[in-house]
């Protein structure tokens, strides 16, 4: 079978599915099978598929059919211009999470960082890849997201600037109080009662620890906030990522007396989505 046919066959399956951009999603599978850019794929539909390939496109179209993320099929994720390792155990880096980074990045100067909740390592990988000389602290309780942060920043040649902590209480890391320079994290937001209508894709694949932030979606955030505000030095920033206005008026409210917020921003689509203080002295 020619590259076009099987193309037009994937991209016909994925849509009666009800994959949104079945186009798009066919091609990256395709992409990555054949270990070649798009360019190369739209410049050779006539010729034959490799049929030593075959069966693993069509298991990789078989496993997006029953709704796995095409990111956990292709072991890999675009966050930027970052080539990230994922797979089950670690959310799939969202675009949204962009805006967490530039915010972090437009504000911390100095001192070392916290990522807390780092998954594939995504935010910390970004600040260490922007910031030579940063160094810094990436927390996470769940086992196997701890491995995918662990290879990313090991791919990248970053390990020896992050120390890599395997926690889920903040109240357990030892770290001198008033010694950071930025808390940074995008905990699990979604409140448990919403949990049930994600999408497919995230509600059976993605790792509940990654998304559950209980009644509302704000337990990370009430021990995050008093604590980040004991941890940062004076003049240094917490920033968060979370999920609409409710919110953000939410944590406005429960933020400490200590920390002056700076940055309410939204993302693309209107929502709020990105929250920072400042540490006052
Ligand atoms: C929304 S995901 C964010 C992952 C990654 N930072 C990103 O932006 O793609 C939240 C992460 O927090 C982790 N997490 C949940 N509870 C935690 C806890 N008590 N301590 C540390 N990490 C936690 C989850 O396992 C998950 O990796």
């Amino acid at each position: 079978m020619d590259i076009g046919s099987l193309r037009r066959s994937f991209v016909l399956e994925l849509a009666s599915a009800g994959i949104d951009r079945p186009l798009h999603e066919a091609d990256l599978l395709l992409c990555e099978i054949l270990r070649r850019d798009r360019g190369f794929l739209l410049a050779h539909l006539d010729e034959t598929f490799p049929p030593s390939d075959l069966d693993r496109a069509r298991e990789g179209l078989l496993r997006r059919l029953g709704r796995e993320p095409m990111a956990y099929i292709l072991g890999r994720a675009s966050f930027g211009d970052l080539d990230l390792r994922v797979g089950p155990g670690c959310l799939v880096p969202r675009p949204e999470t962009e805006i967490l980074v530039e915010t972090s990045l437009s504000l911390w100067s100095e001192g070392p960082f916290l990522d807390w909740g780092t998954g594939s390592g995504v935010i910390a990988l970004s600040l260490l890849h922007s910031r030579p000389e940063a160094e810094g602290f990436a927390v996470e309780a769940e086992p196997s997201a701890l491995r995918w942060a662990w290879a990313n920043l090991k791919e990248y040649g970053l390990l020896s600037r992050c120390v890599l902590l395997h926690e889920a209480r903040l109240d357990a890391l030892s770290l001198k109080e008033g010694s950071l320079g930025l808390v940074v994290s995008n905990p699990p937001y979604i409140p448990t009662e919403d949990l049930k209508d994600l999408m497919d894709d995230v509600r059976l694949y993605e790792p509940s620890r990654a998304l559950d932030g209980g009644s509302g979606g704000l337990d990370p955030y009430r021990g995050l906030l008093p604590w980040a505000a004991r941890a940062l030095r004076p003049g240094g920033f917490l920033v968060v990522e979370h999920g609409g206005e409710a919110q953000r008026k939410a944590l406005l409210e429960m933020a400490s007396p200590s920390l002056e917020n700076v940055a309410q921003i939204d993302d693309l689509a209107g929502r709020p989505r990105v929250l920072a203080w400042k540490r006052l002295s």
